[in-house]
């Protein structure tokens, strides 16, 4: 419950004073329906439509005094008439202010959440896996934003209940104290239904969580799931998992309709054995009877409605506690920005000093250990080796994606710190081994990194990743659509794409990890060449398998199990037989043979 008390003190934030008009409307409301409920009895035995003694009933018999002999039926309608139609449109102002406050509270939440994703270091990236984070922002918020709605109605409830209890007080205190004896007897009975439900609820969330993860990843893996015909084993996990969501959901129901029956047989035993003592045993009066059966059945529901809400908000409390536990984890991986800083632009070089690091705090593998090199600004530099090696951890150490466990990144012999990182990273431009492209245009691909770049610039940028010729012969060239639902692209044309959109960003340092390995030797060779030109402007990192993609390169840094054992020329390097390049090189020029 804690956690639905924090995200009802937030929306109290976020509403304002819209909160209190609500909870305002409501009191009226149910004023209202009070008035026009119990105002009935009373003012149709006033006009003699049946025999009832108004001055047996407490406080009545005052208000009434006055209006006698100045009622008749027509009077009475149109108070009644007035009552419920007034209602009826506070009702419906208070419905739309309701989902106002309701959804702008989950926009706010929506918004809150995916911008600490997007703020979070990518360590954080690291430990989680995407799909939870479509789950979160999709199925958990949605039930969020039902928990939220159900919190506002048990709100109503309360104060509709608490309204119509001192209705029911004013007219008969010990029948009413009588009804809620019962009530509270019977919430304090049902306390383990609302256990249970949220028992269910903890499954529901791990349900849907599984199904989000499976579902994205069975897609993502299609191709593999259809050429090793494993449709049947995924079909299998699927159904299972149906069945198990469809019993959770069945179960929730059948916990609510149960408390529901109990509550509806309560409320038929009590206002039979209530009937009968009164007539059979105290003798009561008829009016007093009446109320006996209005008052129950105005109070009655509401108490049932509670059960029903609490139940219910129960069973969408994980939910509200995956959101939370999300939000402060991103809290916890948050980047650190020290206001706005200039991209950098190198003039001498970077450099990493002892760097140390491993994924996770607890593993007995480093990934990188004892790293130590230097990158010349405006130079091209090569970082070969095994898979496995560290290559691209070693990058992500360098742009400042992840932090050194030990050691520094210094720039221009000065070490970087957490505020430098955004700054960093607006000189950067990193192309890596899995490119990515929206569903949009192919235009609109390349203007998301610079937004203000014309068609002179994005030309030469295709000229560049050897790419102008096929966006050429495409249906509506720049303009086609690319993607899923678009014009579907090679492997190497997505790369070449990719590869146009880093360098119109112009940026002082570029990064391509296997950004090249799924070109032709033809097209490889004229980013090769390409690449060449741009030394001297801009300062190049290249991971590479390809070894003839790095031939060009200044400065050649050889890993193995996360240290660096060779650094130097190429020449220089490929002379030393022995060597680990010279291994590699071997390989190569025996495997083109
Ligand atoms: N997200 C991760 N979580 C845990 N371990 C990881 C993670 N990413 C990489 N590693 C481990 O760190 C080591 C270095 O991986 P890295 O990706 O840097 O190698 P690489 O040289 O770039 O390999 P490749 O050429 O295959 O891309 C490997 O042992 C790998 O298993």
């Amino acid at each position: 419950m804690a956690h639905i008390v924090f995200y009802i003190k937030r929306l109290h934030n976020n509403a304002g004073k819209w909160l209190y008009i609500n909870l305002f409307g409501m009191v009226i409301i149910s004023f209202f329906e009070s008035m026009s409920i119990y105002l009935l009895i009373p003012m149709l035995s006033l006009i003699g439509m049946f025999n009832m003694n108004v001055d047996s009933i407490p406080m009545i018999s005052g208000l009434f005094e006055g209006l006698q002999g100045k009622l008749n039926l027509a009077v009475i309608l149109i108070i009644y008439g007035v009552l419920i139609i007034g209602q009826a449109l506070l009702q419906r102002n208070q419905a739309i202010l309701n989902i106002k406050i309701q959804q702008g509270f989950i926009r706010f939440l929506r918004m809150e959440t995916y911008q600490a994703l997007l703020q979070a270091n990518w360590s954080f990236f690291l430990r989680k896996r995407k799909s939870d984070f479509n789950h979160i922002l999709t199925s958990e918020l949605a039930r969020v934003s039902q928990g939220t709605h159900l919190a506002l109605r048990l709100v109503t409830s309360v104060l509709f209940t608490a309204i119509q209890i001192a209705f029911a007080f004013w007219i008969s205190s010990q029948l009413t104290a009588l009804v809620l004896i019962s009530g509270v007897l019977l919430l304090i009975f049902s306390r383990r239904f609302i256990r249970n439900a949220k028992t269910i609820g903890d499954i529901t969330t791990e349900l849907s969580q599984s199904y989000f993860t499976g579902v994205t990843e069975h897609f993502n893996g299609i191709k593999d799931i259809k050429t090793n015909r494993l449709e049947d084993v995924h079909l299998s996990w699927f159904r299972s998992l149906c069945y198990r969501m469809e019993h959770n959901l069945v179960q929730l129901t059948r916990l609510q309709s149960t408390t529901q029956f109990i509550y509806r047989t309560a409320l038929v035993i009590l206002i039979v054995l209530f009937v009968y003592l009164s007539i059979e045993v105290f003798k009561v009066r008829t009016e007093q009877l009446m109320l006996i059966v209005v008052i129950f059945s105005r109070l009655w529901p509401r108490l049932t409605d509670i059960q029903n809400s609490l139940e219910q908000i129960a069973s969408t409390i994980p939910a509200f506690k995956s959101l939370l536990d999300l939000q402060q984890e991103c809290s916890a991986a948050k980047e650190h920005v020290a206001g706005h800083r200039e991209p950098y632009v190198i003039h001498e070089g970077m450099a990493c000093r002892n760097i140390q690091f491993r994924y996770g705090p607890h593993d007995s593998a480093y990934a990188l250990r004892n790293v130590n090199i230097y990158i010349p600004a405006n130079r091209m530099t090569a970082i070969v080796g095994k898979s496995g090696a560290g290559k691209s951890t070693l990058i992500d150490i360098l742009i400042g994606l992840i932090k050194p466990e030990k050691g520094e990144v210094v720039i221009d012999g000065v070490p970087l710190n957490e505020g430098d990182l955004h700054a960093l990273r607006s000189s950067v431009s990193y192309v890596s081994q899995d490119p990515f492209l929206f569903h949009s245009s192919i235009r609109e691909n390349l203007l998301l990194v610079e937004p203000n770049a014309g068609e002179e610039q994005i030309w030469a940028a295709l000229e560049f990743s050897a790419s102008s010729e096929f966006v050429r012969s495409l249906p509506q060239g720049l303009d086609t659509i690319i993607g899923d639902r678009g014009v579907r692209l090679s492997g190497g044309e997505r790369q070449r794409l990719v590869l146009a959109r880093a360098m119109l960003r112009k940026p002082s340092i570029l990064v391509l990890d296997e950004a090249t390995s799924a070109l032709d030797n033809e097209n490889e060779a004229i980013i090769r060449e390409a690449m060449e030109r741009l030394k001297g402007s801009m300062t190049i990192i290249v991971i590479a398998h390809r070894l003839s993609t790095i031939r060009n390169a200044d400065q050649v840094i050889v890993m193995e199990k996360g240290e660096v054992i060779q650094q130097g020329k190429y020449q220089q390097l490929a002379r030393e037989a022995k060597g680990t390049f010279g291994q590699l090189l071997a390989y190569q020029t025996e495997a083109k043979r």
